[in-house]
């Protein structure tokens, strides 16, 4: 059956900040107490959706969180009215507080992984949101996460949800950043790649030893069997714990795949010759692999341009684009590479540079920023209508971050009880707009 690959971009939230939260992503590090404008955030992000919508592909959005998530503030103990909550929060654990504030969720390649009705057991699409663990600030996201999946994507007839993997370290799952399908069309069955960064029950596996491995393999096994996906249908790999410990701290960092093409770094994958000729037998057929050379693009130039954090899209027209935030124009080892690709006989034909600047800044790049979820005709009638882009949504969203968010934000402002009254009323707003119903704490 035909199918399309759409994205389902997370719209940023208006707490986007910089918090310094993800110990391993230097990016977040580094950018710690920088101002935030989370109004331009949102609008570059809004920007990148209708780009590619205009190009004649499906984009889907999904909407933020509930922040700050006074639910879990008051969980850790904190008491009083909401605006107490706030003032002891952030008189006695400001950083308790910052982490219960970020816009986290906007980077919707960790909201979940998704297999395609064609690779499933019962035909179905299966949704599992990650438990997100390895950081406190995520790991608060799954539940809303959840009740915003199956608000949009809610037919019962297409669409299975599950509940996250159990929230401990052993089976800490970051979601689709760590998860590719190749296929050579769509529609058909996939091989579905995991790639994780170690083992929690088998000690003898590597691992890295700065900075932490989010995800583990039983998480991923643990997925492929929710899932019904057939074992000759799925590859594990091992994400190589050196590029870990330079801050690739999730695949997608290092490699990006789309249908029968993988784009990687050589650097990327524990026994890599393995995990390249696994997957090209059981793709079958033809499977394109661009391999970078370290002494091309080092590790760190990949860090730190997100050239891998790129979107390898199938247009219409049967062209390959890959999406790349400007810092990688910026880079001038990766940009020469890049138009070497384009210009050269390497399956990707086109360039298109993207300003994300807000947040990249926080380590989140074009691909952390969508969701894919293959969908066939009857699926693509069968998801909610409300949150695909079209020109009028476009109009609709602009104009709903400009009229409810701010463009400065710091640590200080975290605290202000206005800025909680800000965000619930605009996302109160914002589920009338996506026609989503009631799915964050303060409605329900
Ligand atoms: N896929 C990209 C995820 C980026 C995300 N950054 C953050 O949460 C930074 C938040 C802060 O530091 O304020 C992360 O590391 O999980």
């Amino acid at each position: 059956m035909k199918a399309f690959e759409a994205n389902f971009d997370g719209l940023v939230g208006p707490t986007h900040n910089y918090s310094g939260l993800s110990f391993g992503n230097v990016a977040s590090q580094s950018n710690e107490a920088l101002a935030s404008n989370p109004k331009l955030a949102a609008l570059q992000g809004l920007a990148k959706m209708k780009a590619l919508h205009d190009m004649g592909l499906v984009q889907g959005v999904l909407a933020p969180q509930e922040r700050p998530d006074i639910n879990t503030l008051r969980r850790l103990g904190f008491t009083g009215s909401d605006a107490e909550v706030l003032a002891s929060a952030a008189k006695d654990a400001p950083r308790i507080l910052a982490a219960c504030c970020s816009a986290s969720s906007m980077w919707t390649a960790n909201a979940a992984t998704v297999s395609p009705s064609a690779d499933t057991a019962d035909g179905k699409v299966h949704f599992t949101p990650a438990n997100l663990t390895n950081k406190f600030h995520r790991s608060i996201e799954h539940e809303t996460t959840g009740r915003i999946l199956q608000a949009t994507f809610s037919d019962k007839a297409h669409f299975t949800h599950h509940g996250a993997l159990p929230s401990v370290e052993h089976f800490g799952d970051e979601g689709a950043a760590n998860h590719t399908r190749f296929c050579h069309n769509y529609g058909d069955t996939g091989v579905e790649f995991f790639v994780y960064g170690r083992s929690a029950f088998d000690n003898n596996r590597p691992a890295p030893k700065r900075y932490p491995a989010r995800h583990t393999l039983e998480a991923s096994e643990a997925v492929a069997r929710i899932h019904g996906l057939s074992a000759n249908q799925v590859v594990y790999a091992q994400q190589n714990p050196e590029v870990i410990d330079q801050g690739v701290f999730h695949n997608d960092v290092i490699a990006v795949g789309n249908r029968n093409t993988l784009f990687c770094h050589e650097l990327a994958f524990v026994d890599q010759t393995q995990v390249k000729q696994e997957l090209s037998q059981k793709l079958g057929g033809q499977f394109n692999i661009i391999e970078v050379p370290n002494n091309r693009v080092t590790v760190q130039d990949a860090v730190t341009s997100y050239l891998f954090n790129s979107q390898l899209l199938s247009l219409t027209d049967g062209r390959t684009l890959l999406v790349i935030p400007d810092e990688c124009r910026q880079n001038p080892a990766v940009w020469q590479y890049l138009t070497e690709l384009r210009d050269g006989s390497s399956p990707i034909d086109d360039l298109q540079v993207f300003d994300l600047k807000q947040s990249m800044c926080n380590g989140g790049g074009p691909a952390c920023l969508r969701l894919r979820v293959v969908l066939n005709d009857a699926e693509l009638q069968a998801f909610n209508q409300s949150t695909r882009m079209s020109e009028t949504l476009f109009k609709s969203l602009n104009n709903w971050v400009e009229r409810h968010y701010r463009d400065r934000l710091t640590e200080a402002d975290l605290a202000d009880p206005q800025l909680l009254i800000e965000s619930r009323t605009a996302l109160d707003e914002l589920t009338r707009i996506l026609n989503l119903g009631s799915v964050y704490p303060f409605q329900i």
